[in-house]
């Protein structure tokens, strides 16, 4: 890791914040967890001293330990970082400083995960859940607008010409994508809510789409929608980031897919683990999904009771593979986790959601920014696919001549202020 880079100042400052944090809460917790089980104080406390080890190694830059754990996945994470010990030319074993920036980060959050899961009775506890649930409450405002705003879209939805259900079909892109700011490992688990209307600006905001494929996801989905007969369904996967106001987003723009038969079975994949913070996992979309539906405004109710009424028919389907929250990059799905690549081949679009998954698409490699998409992604390809994400670290690619340069001049901090955004695809196998 470069030293004064934005990966260096992430792991200095920003991953002992978030570890301080986490311990924190399981001594909040300390209570709750008693009167719960009758026991559980012992395994917090072995949590504590184990997440204060876990700072102590990183903020003194000692090596990168092998997981000493047996979850399932902890063969798969001393495997790699074998290789990265191999990478760093028999140099001994690599530190935090001077490993991947990505490596170290999802390294952190999968020790966490560690620190929780081998002390039962509180294995199971997410230690990020309330800072995820604030986040919605803090967002209840423009959730009611959303919903309000995608109702009132239903009552009319088979009356829409094609100019029209495009022009649906963007807004609600951009929506989802905008939503992609508020995560909460980028504030160190600060709030991030939204907390104005989310469709109020979206016109002020187009010059901050920086990579504008919207067009060519259109011409997909109506081709797919007209090529479409009753033996083969037109599939959508969405890979989820996080929860709160994104996911809600996101929901609302899969059941447009649906509503609008542009789309007719959704797949969502989130996180088997807490990670990064605010990721979905299976716990928060069903919590979600709840909420909406047992909330106290008549369009949110209802947008819940049709999402719950999604997953039972069985066109909403839910997944979680472990490969989502192991350290490698999506050029190695098809080599680690091919299963999954097998099942991402069967989907017509795939929407990767958030700066993480861009990272792994890519690599997480300084590219020129000029560099084709295609290129970066390094023969990922199970199917058509798109990046909606906000700038939050510094790779980009697929930027015209100049244009990086040109935002750069004006504005230092584009690649990682989240004020920048992309909606870019890429379809050629
Ligand atoms: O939720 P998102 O969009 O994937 O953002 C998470 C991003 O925030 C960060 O934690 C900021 O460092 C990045 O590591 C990561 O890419
Ligand atoms: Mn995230």
């Amino acid at each position: 890791m470069e030293e004064r880079s934005f990966a260096y100042f992430t792991v200095k400052d920003r991953l002992p914040q978030i570890l301080t944090k986490v311990i924190d809460t399981l001594h909040r917790h300390k209570n709750e967890f008693f009167e719960e089980h009758g026991e559980g104080v012992e395994a917090e406390k072995r949590a504590i001293s184990f997440l204060s080890k876990l700072r102590n190694e990183l903020q003194t830059d000692k090596p990168v330990t092998p997981l000493e754990d047996e979850l399932p996945d902890a063969a798969l994470w001393n495997q790699y970082l074998d290789y990265q010990r191999n990478l760093s030319n028999g140099n001994g074993e690599p530190s935090w400083f001077q490993s991947p920036w990505l490596f170290v980060e999802c390294y952190m959050y999968r020790r966490i995960h560690a620190a929780l899961a081998q002390n039962p009775p509180i294995g199971s506890f997410d230690v990020f859940k309330e800072g995820k649930a604030q986040n919605f409450f803090e967002s209840q405002e423009a959730i009611i607008a959303l919903c309000t705003y995608f109702q009132e879209l239903l009552k009319n939805i088979q009356d829409l010409d094609e100019k029209q259900l495009q022009g649906e079909l963007f807004k609600l892109l951009q929506v989802s994508l905008w939503g992609n700011k508020c995560d909460l490992s980028f504030s160190a688990g600060e709030g991030s809510s939204q907390k104005s209307s989310p469709l109020q600006c979206l016109e002020d905001m187009v010059p901050y789409i920086i990579v504008n494929d919207m067009e060519r996801l259109w011409s997909l989905l109506i081709n797919a929608k007209k090529r479409n007969t009753d033996k083969c369904n037109v599939r959508v996967d969405i890979i989820l980031d996080n929860a709160g106001f994104e996911l809600v987003s996101d929901l609302v723009l899969t059941d447009f897919l649906l509503s609008s038969k542009l789309a007719d079975e959704v797949h969502f994949h989130g996180k088997s683990i807490p990670w990064y913070v605010s990721d979905t996992t299976k716990n928060d979309f069903n919590w979600t999904i709840k909420q909406l539906q047992s909330a106290n405004h008549m369009w949110m109710s209802r947008c819940g009771i049709n999402w719950e009424g999604n997953l039972k028919k069985g066109v909403w389907v839910y997944h979680d593979h472990m490969f989502w929250t192991l350290p490698h990059v999506y050029s190695s799905m098809a080599e680690v986790a091919p299963d999954l690549y097998a099942d991402l081949q069967k989907s017509n679009l795939l929407l990767f959601k958030g700066d993480l998954n861009y990272r792994k698409l890519t690599g997480d490699r300084k590219w020129e920014y000029t560099v084709p998409f295609h290129q970066a992604l390094n023969k990922f390809h199970p199917a058509p696919l798109c990046s909606l994400r906000t700038l939050k670290s510094d790779t980009q690619v697929g930027l015209k001549p100049g244009q990086g340069e040109q935002i750069q001049a004006s504005e230092p901090e584009w690649m990682v202020s989240g004020k920048y955004g992309i909606v870019q695809f890429d379809a050629t196998p």
